[in-house]
């Protein structure tokens, strides 16, 4: 399996309203570091996983829906407990919908909160061996 990894990060504020969460129940900011990596079966014909421009182009276009934001205002996140996994799933699903899926194995996008927390989500791809 060939991986092609971009990285971008985003500023965001949100609550987690909850008594889960303690002190982040309140209204924060956090500084997501966001990496994206591309996974298929076999290399195109120019030898690559994804074109990094691409890769990175299409990272910071669905970043751009997020940057500066408060979460709990953010039509998208209406009802829905603005987790770094929770954002991760988002990225990735908002990722899936800007490039075609087809030649691709899967899509791995992992937030790192700090430098010692991240989480991430996965998702997975009809298998293919396609040559694009
Ligand atoms: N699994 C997750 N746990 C937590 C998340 C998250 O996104 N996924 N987010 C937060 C807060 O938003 C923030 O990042 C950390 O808040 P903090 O109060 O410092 O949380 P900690 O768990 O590190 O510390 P506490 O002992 O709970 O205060 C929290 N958790």
């Amino acid at each position: 399996m060939y991986r092609l990894t971009v990285r971008d990060h985003v500023m965001i504020a949100h609550s987690l309203p909850d008594p889960f969460f303690g002190p982040a129940q309140g209204l924060h900011g956090a500084t997501l570091v966001v990496e994206v990596t591309w996974r298929r079966r076999e290399l195109t014909q120019h030898a690559v996983v994804i074109d990094i421009g691409e890769a990175t182009a299409i990272l910071g276009e669905v970043l751009d829906g997020l940057r500066y934001k408060n979460l709990d205002e953010h039509p998208d996140f209406t009802g829905v407990l603005s987790t770094t996994e929770a954002v991760a799933r988002y990225i990735a699903d908002q990722l899936s919908t800007r490039f075609d899926t087809a030649p691709f194995a899967g899509l791995d996008v992992v937030l790192r909160e700090h430098p010692d927390a991240w989480a991430g989500y996965s998702v997975e791809f009809d298998s293919a061996d396609v040559r694009g």
